[in-house]
């Protein structure tokens, strides 16, 4: 059965993270965190192992860049951190891509009435950026980025945010890929989707969703089992 056929779930309003769920963005932030270590003298880091330091903002990742390559400090990251925004700016999607199966699914739970949201870490200008370079601008009701707030996920708020600012229809659930996505949706009280080919720290099965599946064309039923 495709994703359209089903009913969607009890669902009203879908959030979504990004970086992992919506979107495989690893090669951009992986060319992107690679220049600013190189610019700090540091060598770079390969694609598979960036895929798990995704997920809490842009500084987090620095962070973890430089501590796999030597010594960590505020002020190595604030020096990096501009020069990654600089690159990042300008190659935010020259070879990141829609996960397979999501836009049918998107389109199939905006056909039956649910609102669809963005809460990510990613800087909200960046997301912005992201979402016109593939051609998804006017996709979602709202999208709280990592800046949006003075607080991010983990913390629940950002999460509320997107539901309160795209309408408020409730019930709603979160689908993302990492622990700070499980974290923000528990924190929350709301049902959690994860993805099992995200970006994560951890194997999937640990990351404590309500539901965990391996591919996009899962997740009505998934939302529909819940
Ligand atoms: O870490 C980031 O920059 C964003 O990650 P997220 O979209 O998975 O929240
Ligand atoms: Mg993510």
């Amino acid at each position: 059965m495709t994703a359209e056929t089903f009913a969607t779930s009890r669902f009203r309003t879908v959030v979504f993270d990004l970086d992992g769920t919506l979107a495989d963005t690893a090669p951009d932030l992986t060319a992107a965190l690679n220049h600013a270590l190189t610019a700090l003298g540091r060598p770079p880091i390969p694609p598979a192992d960036v895929r798990h330091m995704v997920g809490h903002g842009v500084r987090a990742l620095l962070q973890k860049g430089l501590a796999a390559t030597g010594e960590v400090t505020e002020a190595l990251i604030d020096q990096g951190f501009p020069v990654f925004l600089e690159y990042y700016e300008a190659h935010v999607a020259d070879h990141s891509h829609a996960f397979e199966g999501v836009e049918a699914t998107l389109d199939a739970l905006v056909a039956d009435g649910v609102t669809i949201a963005i809460c990510t870490n990613k800087l909200e200008a960046l997301t912005h950026r992201f979402l016109k370079a593939i051609g998804w601008e006017n996709r979602f009701a709202v999208v709280i980025g990592g800046d949006t707030l003075p607080v991010r996920k983990p913390d629940p708020a950002p999460l509320f945010a997107a539901i309160a600012r795209s309408g408020g229809a409730l019930p709603a659930a979160f689908i993302g890929d990492s622990i700070t996505d499980t974290d923000t949706a528990k924190a929350a009280g709301i049902p959690c989707v994860a993805l099992s080919f995200g970006f994560h720290d951890r194997p999937p099965e640990q990351l404590g969703a309500d539901r965990l599946i391996d591919h996009w064309n899962q997740l009505i039923p998934a939302l529909a089992s819940l």
